[in-house]
């Protein structure tokens, strides 16, 4: 697996501009830390190959594990098959450490398969680290497009579910569904299976339902990417407001102008590590120039390596993508 071999599903296209949003591009204002991620380390097993290969595609560093059944055994049940009792071990985060105050917005860049939903997952408690740590003061919620609400239900179904699963009591949820409804734009769809909306409708309802919660910790994978500006605009006024209640809010996007009109702070991530982590203007500016740069090497495949690198400057570049 080579640099150019991997995929990236980025949105360089400024299609926002900070400064048309209400209030410009965030400004940080700090208070004390929240979440401290020290050394994390996360592995999927994967059974089978296609798994496996995907896996493999998506760059992330990959263990294969033999088992341990007697060779006997082993030719009489996988004749022709992958081996009962083998796997192999996807290390989607590796060795991630940073910490996260009151009344940040950090987003996280990355190319596809580089760990950022497994990142927040992990933060957000979903899945086990298998070693390091992760200390939150709060409660964080995660309500990405992957969340379990259930596309054969009703956008109103869905809203108590996904309501009830983000910690608020059945009283709190009737009192915020106009609320909800309004913020997601969807009308009387509210009232039919989720399955009929449009992607943009869909991500709009689950960005309105994990932030009416107004939790302390915040965490949206992708939610904003198929909004449009007005949406967006509001998405920001609400990031805003959680932020100034001393809320944090992490962000996933492959827009990275998405990215700049919402955050204050980015980490980049490629291939499970954190290669990046500092204000936001200076992390996208390096993550941009990376991937042109790759994406110049993937038309001229064979043709040299022109990586494009920043150094210096306020953020800390930790390991080399
Ligand atoms: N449930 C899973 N089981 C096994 N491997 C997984 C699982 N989820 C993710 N992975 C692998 O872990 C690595 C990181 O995946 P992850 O989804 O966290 O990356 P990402 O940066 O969010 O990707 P994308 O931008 O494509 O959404 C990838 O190699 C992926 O194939």
């Amino acid at each position: 697996m080579t640099e150019s071999d991997l995929h990236f599903d980025v949105d360089l296209d400024v299609e926002l501009d900070p400064e048309d949003l209400a209030g410009g591009p965030p400004v940080a204002d700090i208070g004390d830390p929240c979440l401290v991620v020290d050394d994390l380390h996360v592995v999927y097993r994967v059974i089978g190959s296609r798994g496996r290969q995907k896996a493999r595609a998506s760059g992330a560093k990959t263990t294969d594990v033999e088992d341990t059944k007697p060779g006997f055994f082993r030719r009489l049940v996988t004749a022709g098959g992958d081996h009962v009792g083998a796997y192999t071990e996807v290390h989607a985060v590796r060795g991630v450490s940073f910490v996260a105050h009151h009344g940040e917005s950090i987003g996280i860049v990355g190319v596809n398969g580089s760990g950022k939903s497994t990142l927040l997952r992990a933060v957000a408690g979903l899945i086990p680290p298998k070693s390091g740590s992760v200390h939150v003061a709060g409660e964080p919620a995660l309500l990405g497009v992957n969340a379990a609400l259930m596309p054969q239900l009703s956008g109103e179904r869905n809203i108590m579910i996904g309501g009830l699963a983000l910690g608020l009591t059945e009283a709190e949820v009737e009192e915020r569904f106009d609320e909800i409804v309004e913020f997601a734009d969807i009308g009387d769809f509210v009232y039919l299976p989720m399955k009929t909306y449009s992607s943009g409708m869909a991500a709009r309802l689950r960005f309105a339902i994990s932030s009416a919660a107004a939790p302390d910790i915040l965490m949206i994978d992708e939610a904003l990417a198929t909004g449009d500006a007005t949406f967006k605009a509001r998405s920001k006024a609400r990031i805003d407001e959680i932020r100034e209640d001393a809320g944090t809010v992490f962000l996933v996007s492959h827009s990275v102008s998405t990215i700049e009109a919402m955050c204050t702070r980015v980490l980049w991530l490629h291939k499970g590590q954190l290669v990046m982590d500092g204000p936001t203007e200076e992390v996208t500016t390096a993550y941009r120039d990376y991937v042109r740069a790759q994406r110049q090497v993937n038309k001229g495949k064979g043709r040299g390596n022109g990586r494009g690198r920043r150094g210096g400057g306020r953020g800390r570049r930790k390991n080399q993508p």
